[in-house]
């Protein structure tokens, strides 16, 4: 059985939900670990106030016993803070005439799921849309690729992520090794290494703040310490790097994705774009350079990924843009709602664990076995079998 794992819980609800299948056994957890990459995705300048009522913490509440796992399913709560101030909202029923109590959403904001989400599922109050279609869902997939974090990290494999832009203002590439990039980024606010882009960023989020307007960028994410082999050539679905795609396009707000140098390879020759393949005693095959970002055949190549994830900017405007009232279809201006007006920072940890995870994935359909003893055993096969080629 490959890896898999589904999510639950509303944004204003008393929790948020996930089931992990798949996982070999005897895998130590390392809860304060785990809760520090929660707490990271918490943090980045732009937040707005949700973030101080939310201390996020996973409670692992099946598959685990004296810390590790048993190969049973993985089940996660995280508790949301905030429900105690909206019990009443989520529970108010949907009489005419009381939507003030229960805070009912009936301007659709351009850019969020509420217009589709209510056409789709028949819903009139669009806040059934909002609460599941909210980002707080995120702090799932961070719990669950917190957990793929470590399985990985038992195999030398590490990733870290950091922000590219914010709106116009590009920070220099970071050129530092994964474990010093992973130091140097947690200190920043915008998670970024170059400190006078720092200060634009922030200058620019908190313009945005002000004039009621929100602003998006680019993250990048990065997975060392891969073997040769992850993922496949022979089917569509099994190709790494669409996998890859998916998952980050799947993030909130999302829209575009960049393996290596991505969109660039459009714009320059053959000869610039392809890594040359090298051949030394001690390195094995390797590349000179690694413009594919560690992908060739939906496969990894051995080098490290390297992936790049665009985020829209936040829908929700405090000046708010056009919209229509669902009920009498006059036009009105969108519903606001507390927001964010950046989560470009906390976004590249939501990037960095949904990337683990398919790396997981990936990791294990390949070295599959029950045990964490069984998948060493399997790895150190390949790895000799690769060597000796
Ligand atoms: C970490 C994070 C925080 C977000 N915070 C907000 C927010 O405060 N307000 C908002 O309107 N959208 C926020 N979003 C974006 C919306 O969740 C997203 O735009 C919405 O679900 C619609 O999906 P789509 O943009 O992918 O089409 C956030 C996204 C992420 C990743
Ligand atoms: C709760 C989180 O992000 C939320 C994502 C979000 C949205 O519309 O996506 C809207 C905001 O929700 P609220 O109105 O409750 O403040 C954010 O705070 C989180 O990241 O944990």
């Amino acid at each position: 059985m490959s890896l898999r794992y589904l999510t639950a819980g509303e944004t204003h609800g008393p929790q948020l939900t996930a089931i992990i299948e798949g996982l070999p056994s005897n895998l130590e957890l390392d809860f304060e670990a785990l809760n520090f990459q929660l707490q990271r995705r918490q943090k980045g300048h732009g937040r707005g106030r949700r973030m101080q009522i939310e201390t996020d913490t996973a409670q692992i509440v099946g598959g685990v016993r004296h810390g590790r796992t048993t190969g049973a399913p993985v089940a996660i709560i995280v508790e949301n803070k905030d429900w105690k101030h909206w019990t009443s909202v989520m529970n108010v029923e949907p009489i005419e005439g009381n939507d003030e109590a229960k805070r009912r959403v009936f301007r659709p904001r351009p850019g969020h799921a509420d217009l589709n989400g209510g056409l789709k599922y028949n819903l009139k109050d669009l806040r059934n849309v909002l609460e599941r279609s909210s980002a707080r869902e995120t702090a799932a997939r961070v719990a669950v690729g917190g957990i793929a974090r470590q399985l990985l990290a038992k195999f030398g494999i590490k990733v870290a992520g950091h922000v590219v832009s914010i709106g116009e203002v590009v920070a220099a590439a970071p050129t530092l090794p994964i474990d010093e990039l992973i130091a140097v980024t947690e200190e920043s606010p915008v998670r970024v290494v170059d400190k006078d882009a720092e200060l634009k960023m922030i200058e620019l989020i908190d313009r945005m703040k002000a004039e009621g307007d929100t602003i998006g960028g680019v993250v990048e994410c990065i997975v060392t310490g891969l073997p040769v082999g992850l993922g496949s050539h022979v089917q569509w679905d099994r190709k790494l790097d669409g996998r890859i795609a998916q998952a980050v396009v799947s993030i909130n707000a999302f829209k575009g994705v960049e393996v290596g140098i991505g969109f660039e390879a459009a714009r320059i020759p053959g000869s610039k774009v392809h890594d040359e393949i090298l051949h030394t005693a001690d390195k094995g095959f390797h590349r000179a350079s690694n413009r594919a970002g560690g992908f060739e055949g939906g496969m990894t190549t051995g080098e490290p990924i390297v992936v790049r994830g665009v985020m829209k900017p936040i829908p929700t405007l405090y000046k708010p843009l056009a919209s229509v009232d669902i009920d009498t279809k006059e036009p009105f201006t969108a519903q606001v709602e507390r927001s964010d007006a950046c989560a470009v920072p906390a976004a590249s940890v939501v990037m960095e664990h949904v990337v683990t995870w398919e790396v997981a994935k990936a990791f294990l359909e390949k070295f599959g076995g029950d045990s964490i003893e069984e998948i060493q055993a399997n790895l150190d096969h390949y790895l000799s079998q690769v060597e000796a080629y």
